[in-house]
């Protein structure tokens, strides 16, 4: 029997790649600056100390880490025992975004380059504005800059509600993403506006229309909700996720975002959570369901928004600890021909200035489907796990990288 599980924490970077001077992250790491803070004790908001991640420790997180920076992390023992195989992977794709990563894990790298909306304020071109207010039928948009979306409710929020303007920024990511009150503006509202969007922006080569729904009565407690939607643009190739689902008729299970990244392509089944513990809850619940030829892909987001754009460390360190507490309840059901992917889409050093993705390594944990414990080196493409997962199905490889079963 046939079963793939791989879990994306997304944003756990693992040391800065050796292209990081492209996108100023010379030095960035996610995991290394994040260990340095506990052990220093500046990250004992809502947990203390060294961080502590033993299950993922045993797995060879630490190792990988070491040999992707040459330095062990901080406060950080290395394990005398580890049960997986471990490695760093660097990133092909030109982009540090969210679905060139995933695409690159799934054996389809982003060679080509997206487009940007580079300028910080007056970020979109006036036509596009135009079509969008036309379109849309809306009395005009607040934004057009570059933010950060929590701090753009504080400012431009009680705006919004009282005049109806959606709020549209970006970033250094190839994204447009609006944010509309889930009442005052309405939710199918938000999803119907973010489509029109997606089509008007297909010349410019976008990746990713964001809907960014929130609730709250003013300023002061405006918060995100969990009825984010991506809008994606389709993967430039078919991934193993999709070779998986035509060439074997396998079943490809979603679990959370994983099916918005993909632009529900190479997806068989959508299974809805937010929140770690219901992502976590979820992926056990298919792990216990799953038959043959089945790959399970779980993206843990958290990490990302809630923490890495948003610069908490203390709660970056508390969700890695609440992760891997729970590890050993996924690791006991597993069958010993199952493989286990743990792994990362870019970083998102939250120590790091700014508030974007840091260009890093992403770790490759494996266990499971006759794997040894070992160092599986540096590896030259997240491709290698597409690859991998290609072999392991036995569909027709992938035209990148390198499989390491
Ligand atoms: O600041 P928020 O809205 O979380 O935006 C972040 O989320 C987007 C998608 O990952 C990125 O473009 C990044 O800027
Ligand atoms: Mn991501
Ligand atoms: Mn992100």
């Amino acid at each position: 029997m046939k079963r793939a599980i791989v879990l994306v924490l997304d944003s756990f970077g693992i040391g800065a790649t050796p292209d990081a001077d492209r996108f100023g992250d010379v030095g960035a790491d996610t995991l290394g600056h994040i260990a340095a803070a506990c052990a220093q004790g500046r990250a004992d908001e809502g947990r203390e100390g060294p961080l502590r991640l033993p299950n993922l420790g045993r797995l060879g997180l630490f190792h990988a880490h070491a040999d992707s920076t040459g330095a062990v992390a901080e406060g950080v023992t290395l394990p005398v025992e580890v049960t997986g195989s471990y490695g760093y992977a660097r990133e092909l794709s030109s982009g540090k975004d969210t679905p060139s990563g995933h695409w690159e894990i799934a054996g389809v790298p982003v060679l080509f380059d997206w487009g940007y909306f580079h300028d910080t304020r007056n970020s979109f071109p006036q036509g596009l504005i135009d079509a969008l207010i036309e379109r849309g039928g809306l009395p005009g948009i607040l934004g057009n800059c570059h933010a950060s979306g929590t701090t753009i409710l504080e400012q431009l929020g009680e705006e919004h509600v009282r005049t109806g303007k959606p709020i549209c920024y970006t970033s250094a990511d190839s994204v447009f993403q609006i944010a509309c009150h889930e009442q005052h503006f309405g939710l199918e509202r938000l999803y119907a506006l973010c489509e029109l969007t997606r089509e008007l922006l297909m010349p410019y080569n976008i990746g990713r229309v964001i809907a960014r729904p929130f609730v709250g009565e003013g300023a002061a407690d405006f918060v995100r909700t969990s009825n984010r939607r991506d809008y994606s643009i389709e993967p430039p190739a078919p991934t193993v996720l999709q070779k998986l689902v035509d060439e074997q008729h396998g079943e490809v299970v979603s679990i959370g975002k994983i099916a918005d990244i993909y632009a529900h392509c190479g997806i068989t089944r959508k299974v809805k959570a937010s929140g770690h513990d219901a992502l976590f809850d979820a992926t056990l619940n298919e792990v216990g369901a799953a038959g043959d030829n089945t790959l399970i892909m779980t993206n843990f987001v958290d990490f990302d928004s809630s923490f890495g754009h948003r610069r908490n460390v203390a709660g970056y360190a508390a969700a890695l600890e609440s992760f891997d507490r729970r590890l050993p309840e996924l690791l006991r059901r597993l069958k010993p021909e199952d493989l286990l992917i743990l792994t990362a889409d870019h970083g998102c050093d939250p120590t790091w200035i700014g508030t974007e993705h840091t260009r890093e390594h992403i770790p490759v944990l494996a266990t499971g489907a006759g794997l040894k414990p070992g160092s599986l080196g540096g590896r030259d493409t997240f491709a290698d796990i597409g690859q991998s997962l290609a072999t392991y199905f036995g569909t027709s490889p992938m035209d990148f990288g390198r499989s390491f079963l």
